[in-house]
């Protein structure tokens, strides 16, 4: 008798049954699974003989989720469930996004990478170290799983904002593409996340017995840049197309321009967090009242972010009707050394020169307090990675000099931000347009005027937009990924509110509805590629909107109907092989070549 092939179609490529310690087990023990199946995958015996259902699961895990004391104890829990059964660990994120997000991406992931060191238990995701240089591929070829369509890459160099955490960082690869998964359906096998262990200038970390990098110090840029030639070559040869996203690297500048016109590639703290705001401000602008030309903007922080950020806004800006040098004039960046002046005595970096401010006639303004009192902005973006630095002072100004003043503290984690919700909502009598970089929880206020109400803020974090610019250049396999469809990922964002969203106050889309918000996304995202000729799947060209988005949707995964199609596939294999009736009713004709009769 014929045995029976381990291969299932797919909708995004996948080989399911690869069990290898290093990657999250397809072939899972998932206890939902029936017999029939139990015995087609060889685990049969191997779980609890009841065959349970997905709520009975979900009560289970909950209930032990709700046992962990610490954050960090339900960020491990939480690991160990994705690895052991992955389609039950995204059942559970995509039902509890609101919950869950916050425990595998920002804030907890900031203190997990702060304590990889101490809380690392299982292997998930890739080390490349410089050491390695010269067999890349030889190393990457040790990847068990054949097809993957995106990665996630980071040196650790600028974790969120608590600074070079050296090989630490790989929560964030993790992290990032736990939301591809959850958020727009990448397949969890195709994607892959990558740490590169280039040294590290943390001593703590060279000193401690626990880390689990080199201990040399970082290498030069030069070597740098010598290495990711290397691994952007060995990572398209072994799998080519493959999207290759860039993540928390201290100035990201150079490698994206080296690369973004030869790969599928974008740097997410620039373009993703440049699209996210952009979609954010959009909606903001709207609800100030005041025409793009009346708002003066002031960022602190003129990092990756920043200058990524103030791009995209003056691409909006230049798209309502002015021209780029007003658009441009409307923004004032401050760094380490006050407002970003031409005249200020010091090299510029190069990515701060555009919004180097010309017209301050000598003056400089060295504190975040000058420049505020000196531009009275209408829009204040923290991107500076400073706690707490939207002091309510300058936070009651921002009220005194606006109806609306929009407030965007950007920074991650949590404890980066540059002001809290509450120190926000208090300060400007309730009426600042808010969104924070990692969540805040709703409040309820009474302003001046003694109306109560519950103010929601608003999450501004590129989670919006990366899994949907990731899931648009897999579907359409981009050879580049556009400006334009970083620009159109965040415009569409802006659009994707539901009135009642709009009613209740709010800049984003409920994170509730991200798995609905990222088709809408990715389609935009898609008709950006299309307009820019980089699209290689010509057929989808032709289709409809509304066909596109039925499309994307079939092509996402979802972890709840993974086991029913788990079920129709191995159903429609052993009917299609006449011998149906005996594996149902538990008993396989036949002995297996390792000597089970299952
Ligand atoms: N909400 C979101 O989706 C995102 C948030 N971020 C957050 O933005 C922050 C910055 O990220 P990057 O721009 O990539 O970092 P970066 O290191 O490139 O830039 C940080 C900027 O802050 C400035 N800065 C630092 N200390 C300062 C001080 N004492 N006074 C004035 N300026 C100071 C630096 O001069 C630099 O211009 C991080 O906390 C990161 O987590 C980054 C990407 C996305
Ligand atoms: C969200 C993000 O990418 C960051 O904070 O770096
Ligand atoms: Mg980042």
């Amino acid at each position: 008798m014929a045995r029976f092939s381990t291969q299932r179609s797919r909708p995004l490529h996948a080989t399911p049954f690869i069990n290898h310690s290093t990657t999250p087990s397809y072939a899972n023990h998932d206890t939902a699974n029936p017999s029939y199946i139990r015995k087609y995958l060889r685990t049969y015996g191997l779980t609890p003989p009841h065959s349970e259902s997905y709520e009975t699961q979900k009560t289970r895990c909950l209930a032990q989720l709700g046992l962990k004391n610490t954050d960090i104890d339900k960020f491990q829990y939480l690991s160990t469930l994705r690895k052991n059964n992955v389609h039950l660990f995204y059942r559970l994120v995509t039902d509890h996004l609101r919950e869950l997000i916050p425990l595998i991406y920002t804030p907890v992931v900031g203190e997990a990478c702060q304590r990889w060191s101490e809380i690392y238990q299982q292997p998930e995701g890739m080390y490349l170290s410089w050491e390695d240089r010269g067999s890349l591929a030889a190393v990457i070829a040790n990847w068990p799983q054949p097809n993957v369509e995106i990665t996630c890459i980071t040196d650790g160099s600028r974790i969120l904002g608590l600074g070079d955490l050296g090989i630490n960082g790989m929560g964030i690869p993790i992290g990032k593409l736990t939301l591809y998964t959850a958020c727009s359906g990448i397949r969890p096998e195709a994607t892959l996340p990558l740490t590169l262990d280039l040294g590290t200038s943390n001593k703590t970390l060279r000193d401690d017995p626990l880390y689990m990098g080199s201990r040399r110090d970082k290498v030069s840029r030069e070597e740098e840049q010598e290495f990711l030639d290397e691994l952007m070559a060995a990572l398209t040869e072994r799998w080519p197309g493959i999207v290759i996203q860039f993540e928390d690297f201290k100035n990201p500048f150079p490698s994206l321009e080296r690369y973004q016109n030869s790969y599928s590639c974008f740097n997410d703290d620039i373009q993703g967090t440049g699209a996210v705001i952009l979609g954010g401000v959009i909606n903001a602008v709207k609800r100030s009242g005041l025409p793009c030309k009346d708002h003066r903007a002031v960022f602190l922080g003129a990092g990756s972010a920043g200058v990524g950020v103030a791009k995209q806004i003056v691409e909006f800006f230049i798209r309502e009707g002015m021209s780029e040098e007003d658009a441009r004039n409307c923004f004032n960046l401050v760094d380490t050394k006050g407002l970003v002046t031409a005249d200020r005595g010091d090299k510029l970096a190069s990515h701060k020169v555009y919004f180097a401010r010309q017209d301050n006639k000598g003056q400089q303004f060295k504190s975040l307090e000058e420049v505020i009192d000196h531009v009275h902005p209408t829009i204040l973006m923290g991107l500076s990675t400073l706690g707490g630095v939207f002091t309510p002072e300058i936070l009651r100004k921002m009220a005194d000099w606006n109806t609306a003043p929009i407030i965007f503290p950007l920074s991650n984690p949590s404890s980066k931000s540059e002001c809290d919700y509450e120190s926000a909502v208090k300060n400007t009598d309730g009426r600042c347009l808010f969104a924070s970089g990692s969540p805040f929880p709703p409040m309820t206020f009474t302003n001046s005027d003694g109306e109560a109400r519950t103010y929601c803020p608003g999450q501004a974090n590129n989670m919006y937009v990366f899994p949907s610019i990731g899931l648009g250049s897999i579907l359409f396999k981009t050879v580049r990924v556009t400006d334009s469809m970083i620009y159109t990922s965040g415009e569409a964002l802006s659009a994707a509110l539901t009135a009642e969203e709009i009613e209740r106050g709010l800049l984003y889309p409920d994170i509730t509805r991200i798995r609905e918000v990222s088709i809408v996304v990715t389609r935009m995202v898609m008709r950006a590629a299309q307009a820019d000729g980089v699209d290689r799947e010509t057929a989808l060209r032709k289709m409809s909107d509304s066909d596109l988005d039925n499309y994307i949707k079939a092509r996402m995964y979802d972890p709840h109907t993974e086991v029913r199609s788990l079920e129709r596939e191995v159903g429609q294999l052993l009917s299609s092989l006449g011998n149906l009736s005996p594996i149902l009713n538990g008993s396989l004709p036949e002995k297996k070549p390792n000597g089970s009769k299952l």
